[in-house]
Order: C-alpha cells, then structure tokens, then sequence
C-alpha cells in the first residue's frame, strides 16, 4: 500500500518527545513488511546538518497565498523516502514554541495536502497529533484518499475554528471546535497509544473536555501500543554507551553507573541506589509529585537522582533549585541530550515515572531494555508495559502506585529502594525487564490491517506480510 506519514517530528532528525520516536520507527516496520511508506515533514532550520544525504528540490507549490517548495532525501539508515517541506516559517532552529506555532502548522499541513492531492497520492495519510489534524477534514474531498489520525498529546489540541477560519479553508461541512476535535471526527480511523488510554479518554478525568466525542466515535477508536526501535536502541551495540552489556554481561553495566555519576556530578558509588528520568518537564509527566516527597525521600535513603529534561520554567528552576541541597546526590540537567538520555537509561538502577496521564511512554520501554528498572504510575500506557514486581514468585517488571498522591509514590519508591538491596533477585529483574519484546511488528501488523480496512480492503494480513512478520521476529528473538 501507499502510505504518507505526515508529522512535526520524525527521530533521529527532529525530536522533542516520543511522537518523533514512533513516526521515526513504524515507518521502517511496515517497509519491511512490503509497504510504501513515505514520511512528510517540515524543513526544519537545524535539519540541514543531520541529513545523511543531500536533499533534492522536487516540487514547488502555493497554498495560504504562499509559496513553498518540497525536498527529497531519506530517513537516516533506511531507503524511506522523506519529504521536507520548505518555506521560512519553519526556518528557526526549533520545533515548536514562537507565536507563529498555529500558523506554521496549518500551513505545513496545507502543503501535506497539497503534496498528496499533486505530487504523489497516497492510498492512506497517516496524521499525527494536532499539527496534521486540518488534513482528515480535507481529505473528506477526497473518496481514494484515506486518513489514521493517531493521538499522542491529546492535552494540546491546536487552534480554535475562530482562528483557522481566519487563515485557511474549514468547509462548511466542518465539525469541531478546535483542530484536534476537528480531526477526530473526519479521520477514516483514530488511533491512540495503548489500548488502557483509548479506554481512558472517554472519560472525564482524562478526555481533557473531548471525552463526549471519544464516547460518540467510539467504535472508529482503537489504542495501539508503541514499540521502539530496537535497532537504534541496542545496549549491546550502542556507541554512546560507556560499555556495551547484554542480559547475560550484566556485570560490565556498573561501567555505565560510574560513568554517568561521574558526567553528571554525583558521588562515585556503586552501591548507592541510583535513579534516573528523561522527560519533558510538564505537568503530565508528575514532577509536582516528585517535588513534593524528594526532600524526604533523599533523607531517608542514600539514594542519588539525575534528570534530564526541559520545560515548564517553574518545573526546571524548582528542580535546579532543590538540586543544590542535595550536592553529590542530585543532579538536574536542564538539556535535550539523546546521549545523555541513553546513559541514563544504561546507567541508572531505576528510572522514575510518575505520570499524571500517560498515551504510551517510550521512556519506560527503553529504561527496561537497558536494564533500568520502572517505578511508574499505573496510568495509560503504563499499565499496559509495566507489571508489578512480585519478588517471592519472580514475576513482574516494575515497581507501580495507583492513585496520583505523594505518599503512595514515596512509599513505591522506599520499596524499590529497598528490593536494591537483594542484589541476586534485582539482577534477575533487571533481566526479565531486557527480555520484554517491545518491538513494532506486532503493532505494525494491527496499523496494516486499519490502513486496508481504511481502504475497504478485508482488515488481515496477506500470506506474505504474515511470513514476513514471522521472520523477522524470530530474527530479533
Ligand atoms: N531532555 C531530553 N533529552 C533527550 N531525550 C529526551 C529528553 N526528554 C525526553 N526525551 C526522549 O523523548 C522520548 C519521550 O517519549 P515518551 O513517549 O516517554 O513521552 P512524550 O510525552 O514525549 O510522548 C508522547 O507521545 C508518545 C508517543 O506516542 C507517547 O508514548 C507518550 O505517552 C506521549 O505523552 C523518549 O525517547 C526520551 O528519551
């Protein structure tokens, strides 16, 4: 099938959070598994010095009384084809944030869709989050071109109809208050991040005021769980890694704890109980939960902490400031850094997420694939890739509370602090966390059969895709 990606983040190129990790991943799975995958995205102006090869002016176009020009090149290691689309909105070296942020993606996703309906038609445009949600509406124009419009924020919906009608062509037939309600109701099939979330969103507590319409469409509505991407996440071949380990060399990860203590300006010391967190430093992400119990929490124990993100202004001058009480113990990284994400993951005892909410999390999925074991929130996506840890019958990945109080988090975190000392049953945790197959087939299997429902095809795999599937699973195994 053909089949256009269209999003604001493709990984390795251009990332903020984990919708880049997931539009930089599936897109390989389902070429593997015999598709045309292309991916379209803004030209972004720190791009220029990621590309491994040189892109190539391939079409001009004009929509919203502007020019704009679309590039080739590739995705970094691998044959998909990428489109950048180019035009000086989009020239700063950012991703988001500026006053232009509604503008430049409406106008983006009017030159996706102009770039469909002129240049090369997909059978299916796969949309993500709020800054493609205009295209499904388009697309109702359009009875061979499919939509999946798949959820990865739903707590930013993008610009109210009062704006768009402002600066772009919203139908008559229009429904939607805002652009991401917009897209939920025009998308062929609207997809979220973990079958627990697709549940949650419609209700009250986490619809964020689309609960109703998620309830309305409910059928159309379907959570699929992410994967990541194994190739590019290996502890046992990652160069950004102090020294590369597997399940069975476990033992040459304490090179990664020293490391990362001694980089990030902690206390050398192997045996202190070392926490890790990579995240945007949001409210969805619970660092107001973590603010509040760390000062006991580090009182109490000899555990150290390093975290590495960027956000709210509140959340990092917070952090930064508690930091300071804590020298040699805590250390707060206001940065984007994908090494230093890694050795974290790689170097870290355990890796803390308390989400408020949480669509899927990628975070946990690659904490537990080098060794680092979750202490999570059951919210989301993390009830369905964390189990609760039960040491007397060796089952379980993590270390999970309930409700979304303080308390309940410092005392997961006592616990977990405590199960570090039985160093025998955490090697075998850590284990059992690296052993998890989170890989994309399974979910890419569940994508293809939407896009070929989508298109009025039987939603199953053919003889081949099956095969496929079989194969290169038993290869990762
Ligand atoms: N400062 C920093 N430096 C380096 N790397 C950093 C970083 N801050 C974050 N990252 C990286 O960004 C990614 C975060 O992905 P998550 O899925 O955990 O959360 P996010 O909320 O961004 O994604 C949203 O979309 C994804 C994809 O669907 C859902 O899984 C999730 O629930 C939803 O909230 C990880 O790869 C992490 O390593």
């Amino acid at each position: 099938m053909r089949i256009l990606f269209v999003a604001a983040e493709v990984a390795p190129l251009a990332k903020a959070g984990g919708m880049g990790d997931v539009v930089g991943a599936l897109p390989k799975v389902l070429h593997q598994l015999g598709h045309d995958v292309r991916i379209f995205m803004p030209y972004y102006g720190f791009l220029a010095d990621k590309l491994e090869s040189p892109p190539e002016l391939i079409w001009k176009g004009f929509t919203m009384s502007q020019d704009f020009t679309v590039y080739k090149t590739t995705l970094p290691e691998s044959e998909i084809p990428l489109y950048l689309f180019e035009h000086s909105a989009f020239a700063p070296r950012r991703i988001y944030h500026g006053e232009d942020e509604y503008w430049r993606f409406t106008l983006f996703s009017n030159g996706a869709a102009e770039f469909a309906w002129n240049y090369w038609k997909p059978e299916v445009i796969h949309c993500h989050d709020w800054h493609t949600g205009m295209i499904p509406v388009w697309m109702k124009q359009s009875e061979d071109i499919a939509t999946v419009f798949t959820i990865h924020n739903l707590a930013y919906q993008g610009p109210w109809r009062s704006y768009l009608e402002k600066i772009t062509w919203c139908p008559d037939y229009m429904r939607g208050d805002n652009v991401m309600a917009a897209a939920v109701q025009f998308a062929s099939r609207v997809t979220t991040v973990s079958p627990t979330y697709a549940q949650q969103i419609k209700t009250p507590e986490y619809g964020e005021k689309l609960d109703g319409l998620f309830n309305h469409i409910k059928d159309n509505l379907v959570g699929i769980l992410n994967g990541i991407d194994l190739d590019l996440y290996n502890p046992a071949n990652d160069k950004l890694l102090y020294k590369t380990f597997t399940k069975e060399t476990l033992i040459k990860r304490i090179a990664n704890k020293i490391g990362l203590q001694e980089e990030a300006g902690l206390e050398i010391n192997k045996n202190a109980f070392l926490l890790g967190m990579v995240t945007r430093l949001v409210e969805q992400k619970g660092i107001d939960l973590v603010m509040q119990i760390i000062d006991r929490f580090m009182s109490y124990t000899d555990a150290q902490l390093v975290i590495l993100g960027t956000g709210e202004r509140y959340y990092e001058s917070q952090l930064w400031q508690i930091a300071t009480r804590f020298p040699g113990r805590m250390s707060v990284q206001l940065l984007y850094n994908d090494a230093l994400s890694r050795r974290i993951y790689a170097g870290s005892d355990a890796f803390l997420m308390p989400s408020r909410f949480e669509p899927c999390g990628i975070s946990q999925l690659l904490a537990m694939r080098y060794g680092c074991i979750p202490i999570v929130r059951c919210t989301g996506g993390l009830t369905d890739t964390v189990s609760f840890y039960n040491p007397a019958s060796e089952t379980g990945t993590g270390y999970s509370f309930d409700r979304y109080d303080p308390l309940d988090l410092l005392t997961c975190l006592i616990r977990a602090w405590e199960g570090f000392r039985f160093k025998k049953d955490w090697q075998k945790l850590q284990q059992r966390c690296m052993s998890q197959n989170f890989s994309w087939y399974k979910s890419a299997a569940e994508y293809v059969k939407i896009y070929k429902s989508v298109t009025g095809q039987p939603a199953e795999l053919s003889k081949t895709e099956q095969q496929k599937l079989i194969f290169f699973e038993q290869a990762i195994a």
